[in-house]
């Protein structure tokens, strides 16, 4: 006979998601779901859009599921100041068959592979490495960049050939990434070989989950809100994966960064908007290189001379 699971479903706002998932995890002794599905999109406010985050958790079918059902509800009223305005929903419990869970959330989250070398790894996973492997350990945390949105896997694309393609020889190149959210691009980076790496972020809670990020993957990345103004540094590679307005807007700011001979690795741009970015950079003295495409997604590869 199949074995049977029991999801429990947590509706919550921001606040409480970690605390949550925490709980869960050491509640269930198994791995949790964070629904981050809402996450990977652009939008001017980004995640604070979102007003709820979907948690899954996984026990058995059991004598102890009412006592975990009713342990969590106790988690949750205990916990409702930290939800605010919000009226937390009681947990909703479903039965699934081992082979649904298998397919369901594991596979949103399952090691994924992008361009040569890359694999994305969530940490739960049981993965074995081929040897040209760089493997990045992520945890689906609260900030943008999980390597499932097209501008992620294009950027990370574009990072891996300007690195294979020997164009950074003779040094080691130095990179900088404007808008890191995870770090996954910074990560990506480090791993190549690049040094100093350095990802700066408007938003503080993206720091600090590229921050574990970071620590995860053992890897040195400098990471601030430091804007980018006041950074004094040139790089071998600039990336910035943030909306094709604020790229603009950045222009003249994200090409002075770039040393002679570097990249300017522009995404984040909708294909009917790829035409305004190049304009806005049309004065910047840099030739664009490449252009590569994925669904409506463009990103744009620049050089300085
Ligand atoms: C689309 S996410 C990219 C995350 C990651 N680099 C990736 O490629 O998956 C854009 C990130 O840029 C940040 N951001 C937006 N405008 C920015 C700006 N002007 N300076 C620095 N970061 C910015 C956002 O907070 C967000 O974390």
């Amino acid at each position: 006979m199949d074995k049977t699971w029991a999801e429990v479903t947590c509706e919550t706002p921001a606040p409480l998601v970690d605390l949550l998932a925490d709980f869960l995890v050491e509640l269930s002794g198994n791995g949790v779901s964070i629904d981050n599905q809402n996450l990977d999109t652009f939008s001017l406010d980004g995640i604070a859009e979102s007003p709820t985050t979907t948690v899954r958790a996984y026990f058995a079918v059991d004598d102890q599921l009412d006592e975990n059902v009713a342990a969590v509800q106790r988690f949750l009223n205990d916990h409702r100041h930290l939800a605010g305005e919000f009226e937390l929903p009681p947990p909703m419990v479903a039965i699934i068959k081992e082979e649904d869970w298998a397919t369901g959330w594991r596979q949103h989250f399952s090691p994924s592979r992008i361009g040569r070398h890359f694999v994305i790894k969530p940490t739960w996973e049981p993965f074995s490495p081929l040897a040209d492997d760089l493997v990045i350990e992520l945890d689906p945390g609260m900030a943008f960049g999980t390597g499932t949105h097209p501008t992620t896997k294009l950027c990370l694309e574009a990072l891996e050939s300007i690195f294979l393609s020997q164009r950074t020889a003779g040094e080691t190149p130095a990179v900088l990434d404007v808008g890191t959210g995870s770090g996954i691009l910074a990560i990506a980076a480090a791993k190549l070989g690049a040094a100093p790496v350095i990802g700066t972020d408007i938003d503080p809670d993206a720091i600090a989950v590229a921050r574990e990020n970071c620590t995860l993957n053992d890897v040195t990345v400098a990471l601030s809100t430091t804007p980018l103004q006041e950074i004094a540094e040139h790089f071998t590679v600039v990336l910035a994966n943030i909306l094709a307005e604020d790229l603009v807007r950045m222009a003249t700011e994200l090409a002075a960064k770039v040393a002679p001979g570097g990249f300017l690795v522009l995404s984040g741009i909708l294909l009917e908007r790829e035409r305004f970015v190049m304009d806005g950079f049309s004065t910047t003295g840099l030739s664009l290189r490449a252009t590569t495409r994925e669904g409506e997604w463009s990103c744009l590869i620049y050089q300085a001379e």
